[in-house]
């Protein structure tokens, strides 16, 4: 199979899909792999490195797009690469079709297959393709919340673990899966007070056995929130309803009980954000001000640390990517449920159903789709 990787084009979005020990792999498996130039230099990775690892360099990424089998990225498609896709073509990927109308009546009309890379499932009931990046963004909250908090940026001008004296921070994280824990964790880390919201009592004990010296948990109701979110100086959205729009759990009228200059970060935001007034915003300016509270709303966050991230993404992607490109998708999902999970589209049908739900578009059982 020729397996073709494009540069990124979301604007300062420095990943890459396939990295050299990836394209090694490939070539090693028996498939050429096509690297459009430049596509890894943001992540530290030179054209260089890919042709030593049997990797061919192509000028343009309308070329790579021509002539792959299979196209493996990082974030969704954008506008002018959903025009390079075409019918029988396989597309690996994060997509977030839920909260984006637009990208997803593109994609069902390219007539490509489409596999996400955040619907992936796996075993204990985790998204082996989303874990790495949610602990990256994870990681990362409590990084840009602080920054944002300081006066000069809007914030209320707390620093998160206070001084002799004068008390930390008040850290409320919303979710407590992969992005909250490792946002709680960092967060404690900086000296701040934390708590955990989730709705799962099974994952409250959990972190309760695990991490009680570090922060506290508390169950999400209504009434917890509220009171949470009116003493804290920074909130983390970190809620999933895998593939769906995120649930909104800060309405805007709730932002009057919150303190001047507190910070939301909601890294919830690539499935359409937790609080209602979040929007997506970019690196290039990522915060605004809504009623006095600073928002973060940043949808690919790990493209700040894109050389952790390329690896880390590239370490989990790279067994998928090898059996679809082995077996071709259709015998690959086939073989694999979890895999299955990730098809979204296939040849103008969505077969989604979360996806199908949000946007309102009748789904196609996956299942039919790889017997038909
Ligand atoms: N902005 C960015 O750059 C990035 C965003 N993400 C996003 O972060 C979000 C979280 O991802 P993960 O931590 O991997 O998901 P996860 O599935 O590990 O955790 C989600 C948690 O939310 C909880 N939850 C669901 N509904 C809730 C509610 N109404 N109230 C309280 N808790 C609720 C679940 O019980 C679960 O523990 C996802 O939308 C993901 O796509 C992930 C990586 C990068
Ligand atoms: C998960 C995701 O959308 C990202 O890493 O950008
Ligand atoms: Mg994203």
């Amino acid at each position: 199979m020729k397996i073709g990787c494009p540069k990124e084009i979301k604007p300062q979005e420095y990943r890459v899909g396939l990295t050299p020990n990836a394209a090694r792999e490939a070539v090693a498996h028996g498939h050429t792999v096509l690297i459009e130039t430049g596509a890894g230099r943001g992540a530290g990775f030179e054209d260089t490195d890919y042709t030593e690892a049997g990797a061919r360099i192509l000028d343009t990424a309308d070329a790579v797009f021509a002539e792959a089998d299979m196209i493996v990225k990082v974030k969704e498609p954008q506008a002018r690469e959903r025009k390079m896709l075409r019918e029988g073509q396989v597309l690996f990927t994060y997509l977030h079709l839920a909260p984006d109308p637009e990208q997803t009546h593109d994609l069902l009309a390219s007539g490509a297959t489409c596999i996400a890379y955040e619907t992936v499932t796996d075993d204990r009931g985790g998204l082996p393709l989303l874990a790495p990046m949610s602990e990256v963004a994870g990681k990362l909250a409590p990084q840009v919340g602080s920054w944002t908090l300081q006066k000069a940026n809007g914030g209320r001008g707390v620093l998160m673990g206070g001084v002799p004296g004068v008390g930390p921070a008040r850290v409320v994280v919303i979710g407590g899966g992969v992005v909250g824990t490792q946002a709680a964790r960092v967060a404690a880390g900086m000296g701040a007070d934390v708590t955990v919201l989730d709705m799962s009592l099974a994952r409250l004990r959990y972190l309760d056995d695990a991490f009680r010296s570090e922060f506290k948990t508390a169950h999400a109701s209504k009434g917890n929130t509220a009171d949470l979110v009116a003493q804290a100086d920074m909130v983390v959205g970190a809620v999933l309803i895998p593939g769906a729009a995120a649930p909104k759990l800060i309405s805007r009228a709730q932002l009057a009980t919150m303190k001047p200059g507190a910070v939301l970060v909601d890294v919830a935001i690539d499935q359409g954000g937790c609080f209602e007034t979040s929007k997506a915003t970019t690196h290039d300016d990522p915060i605004y001000d809504v009623d006095g509270i600073m928002h973060y709303c940043v949808a690919n966050m790990p493209g700040a640390v894109a050389r952790t991230s390329t690896i880390a993404l590239g370490n989990a992607t790279m067994p998928f990517m090898l059996a679809l490109a082995d077996k071709g998708w259709k015998q690959a999902c086939a073989d694999d449920p979890h895999l299955l999970n990730g098809l979204n589209v296939h040849a103008g049908k969505l077969t989604y159903y979360a996806v199908g739900k949000a946007l309102g578009i009748d789904v196609t059982s996956p299942q039919l789709v790889i017997k038909s």
